[in-house]
């Protein structure tokens, strides 16, 4: 088993001008992107897979990473997204009977500039009062030029140059280029299929199909670039069906093709369900804004209340934007406003509140079969207590009918039309 013995030096810049020095780990070189902190404990391997975190340099909270190493179990895609990693304590040595090598080679191998040593603690506290920003991992020969450290003002300046996460448009980059089907497994190996979806791939993560195929449902994952016929060729004619948007990287903002395609599929009374950047264009198809987080939400053990049900469950999320709605109304989708067709969206509420900051993190139409979460119920990594979520989107598209609101959710938040937006973080 390999150990960690890197001396080498490496330094994190952050657009700001604040310097961390700390030791090369994984690739040398250099990289820039947005730096950002989860604080999941474990799940190291889900994260750095998660091709959400595309152009984005992410700063673990805990100390201790890399303890059980690399397997072909973990991983949430074909390769590693993040743009860079920054650790405090890896494992010089790691151990675990499903390893098959160490996550510094696994980052050389890769290709993902990371460093090491670095006080976390600090990092995490400046960007919770700075909010996230840009900010740059330098070692080796992007360090050093001819023997000589670069100016600090120099690798400021180069990551100043880097395209900011406000306005980009991302899904493109990460999507898969071909169609592929995800078949009914365990219990529904080989059986007929409960349910067909047509997932538009934004940044998919494995588990998601996973999470549907074991209720029986046949998935086809499809690319970005999907048309609205393109998809609807893929739905049968008969039987339980509807359409599924994945989560992604970059500004919801910017994502307005994809903002399209989903009103055609609301429009059709298609039963649709979105996770994270899903939930974020559901939000924006319906007609309402999105903003920018301060510091976003990262890790593994965030509070959320289902509104339905009135139960708190711990959620996984990793989200820097958010939808802006009324989080304590009923209100009427804003788009239909705008609208000279007769077919309307109706009312909608924000039935997953964030019990940390009151965040929206769910929309559910009351008038479509159509719902959304901002967290993560295919739980990878993370606890498992949203799993009822893909249950909910099943019955959804066996009955066609808008997920059931009871009366007494509906009477605790106010009538349309009586209060505006709230934005917080
Ligand atoms: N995981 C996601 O889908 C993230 C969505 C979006 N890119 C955000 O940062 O908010």
């Amino acid at each position: 088993m390999s150990t960690t013995t890197s001396t080498e030096p490496a330094v994190l810049v952050l657009e700001d001008g604040t310097v961390a020095r700390g030791t090369a780990y994984g690739a040398r070189g250099a990289t820039v992107g947005e730096i950002v902190f989860s604080t999941g404990m474990t799940g190291y391997q889900e994260t750095l897979t998660d091709p959400s975190y595309h152009r984005q340099i992410v700063v673990m909270t805990a100390p201790h990473i890399g303890n059980t190493g690399i397997n072909a179990d973990d991983p949430e895609s074909h390769r590693i997204w993040v743009a860079g990693y920054v650790l405090r304590d890896p494992a010089r040595r790691h151990s675990s009977w499903r390893a098959t090598g160490s996550l510094d080679e696994e980052l050389a191998s890769q290709d993902v500039v990371s460093i090491a040593g670095v006080d976390t603690r600090f990092l995490t506290r400046h960007l919770r009062e700075l909010g996230v920003m840009r900010a740059g991992i330098f070692s080796g020969d992007a360090l050093f030029t001819d023997g000589v450290e670069r100016d600090v003002a120099d690798l400021v300046a180069e990551v100043r140059a880097a395209p900011p996460m406000a306005g980009a448009d991302l899904a493109r980059e990460v999507s898969t280029a071909e169609t592929y089907t995800v078949e009914p497994a365990g219990d529904f190996a080989g059986a007929d299929p409960v349910a067909t979806v047509v997932a538009v791939d934004l940044g998919i993560k494995a588990m998601t199909p996973a999470r549907l195929a074991e209720r029986g449902v046949r998935v086809h994952v499809v690319p970005q670039s999907a048309t609205f016929e393109d998809v609807v060729a893929l739905l049968p004619e008969d039987g339980p069906s509807g359409v599924f948007f994945s989560n992604g990287p970059g500004d919801p903002a910017a994502a307005t093709a994809e903002v399209d395609l989903l009103r055609r599929v609301l429009d059709r009374r298609i039963p649709f369900f979105g996770i994270c950047f899903g939930n974020q264009l559901f939000g924006r198809a319906l007609g309402y804004g999105t903003y920018k987080l301060g510091y976003g939400h990262r890790g593994i053990n965030q509070p959320v209340l289902d509104r339905t049900t009135d139960k708190v469950e711990v959620t996984a999320h990793n989200h820097g934007f958010a939808v802006d709605a009324p989080v304590e109304a009923v209100s009427t989708a804003p788009h239909d406003d705008e609208r000279d067709d007769d077919t309307r969206y109706g009312r909608v509420i924000v039935s997953h509140v964030g019990l940390n900051d009151r965040v929206v993190e769910g929309l559910t139409a009351l008038d479509l079969p159509a719902f959304s979460v901002q967290y993560h119920p295919e739980a990878a990594a993370g606890p498992h207590d949203s799993a009822y979520l893909f249950d909910r989107f099943v019955e959804l598209m066996t009955t066609r009918r808008p997920v059931h609101v009871p009366d007494a959710a509906l009477t605790a938040l106010t009538a349309p039309g009586t209060t505006t937006g709230e934005k917080e973080n």
